[in-house]
């Protein structure tokens, strides 16, 4: 197998004077021309993890290697170089845009940054990125961001991050907050992209079902650590861990007249900064014994390329370990 285009080990992320602990030793791999789905509920450390990735800022402790090159000690334009290469999309398309400039100048401006091209081979670059995301330049090449909706803010920053020929996309929650009738064409857009550039994807989400589809592979975080990380249809058709079952039964039907399903996990998860002892998902676990608050579970592979940390994987229910 080729190296994977980014190798990350035991990456930590602290916050403020406390010290609050928001990723506790994450370890992944994102194999070339993969899309690693990162899911988990709101707080459990996806954003951090992400911008520790993109050196936005370094994290706490732990490396980051993209292509093999170590990127934790980079500084200034070393650094800023390697992020053409590293890309990021958010959340809040509009919030990421500059509201003064044009869909053109926004697009454009990675390109003049670096000085790639001429002005009119940048002209022509830039249209063809704007026409690859679903934009017509002539249409919306002058406009500015509150002109255009979210889902076309979207496909701007899309545009803008993939320009200077990025080698991999963290899309942190890039649907979120886009309309539901514009998400399925946001990913769909994300997915032509991927085969088209050879592109290698981290996509984030807060829930599974987002990333069913789009993922090769999912991991699963709770708490600022993974729980289960695994091939997707393998890890939708047999979670292992409780915290996964959880989260895939918690996801709504898509049939009419379904009935919502009740939430499969009761209450917030703790605060990262009262972390629980032993296993962190214990205290809202239904299958939770004395071990689990003694013994800190860790990830052990089940499966090919499936691993969970729970002490009760293997008889899921049945509380045997
Ligand atoms: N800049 C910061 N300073 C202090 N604490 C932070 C900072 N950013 C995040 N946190 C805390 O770190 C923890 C993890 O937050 P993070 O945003 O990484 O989680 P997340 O899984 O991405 O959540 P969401 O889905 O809501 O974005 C949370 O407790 C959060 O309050």
């Amino acid at each position: 197998m080729s190296t994977p285009i980014l190798q990350v080990r035991d990456v930590h992320v602290r916050y403020g004077r406390n010290g609050l602990h928001a990723v506790a030793g994450v370890d992944l791999d994102l194999a070339r021309g993969e899309t690693l789905g990162v899911v988990g509920e709101s707080g459990c450390g996806k954003s951090s993890l992400a911008r520790a990735l993109m050196q936005m800022p370094p994290p706490s402790a732990g490396t980051v290697a993209y292509n093999g090159q170590e990127l934790t000690g980079l500084r200034g334009q070393e650094l800023r170089r390697i992020r053409l290469d590293l890309q990021m999309v958010f959340q809040d398309p509009i919030a990421s845009l500059h509201p003064l400039r044009t869909v053109r100048q926004l697009v454009g401006e990675p390109l003049g940054v670096w000085r790639i091209g001429t002005k009119d081979e940048r002209k022509v670059t830039v249209d063809e990125m704007l026409r690859a995301v679903g934009l017509d330049p002539d249409v919306a090449g002058d406009r500015r961001p509150g002109q255009l909706s979210g889902g076309q803010c979207q496909r701007v920053a899309i545009a803008r991050a993939l320009v200077a020929g990025a080698r991999v996309l963290i899309c942190d929650e890039p649907i979120s907050s886009l309309d539901v009738s514009l998400r399925a064409t946001v990913l769909n857009l994300l997915e032509e992209l991927k085969e088209r550039m050879d592109l290698s994807i981290l996509f984030i989400a807060h829930d599974l079902a987002v990333v069913r589809n789009i993922s090769d592979r999912v991991m699963v975080m709770y708490l600022g650590k993974v729980c289960e990380v695994g091939p997707s249809a393998e890890l939708f058709a047999s979670p292992l861990h409780p915290y996964t079952r959880a989260l895939i039964d918690s996801v709504p039907v898509a049939m009419p007249g379904a009935a919502t399903p009740e939430p499969a996990i009761i209450g917030d998860p703790p605060s990262p900064s009262n972390v629980p002892s032993g296993c962190r998902f214990r205290t809202r676990c239904p299958l939770a014994q004395q071990v689990c608050a003694e013994e800190e579970p860790q990830l052990r592979e089940m499966e090919p390329h499936h691993s969970v940390a729970c002490h009760f994987a293997e008889t899921p229910g049945e509380g045997k370990r």
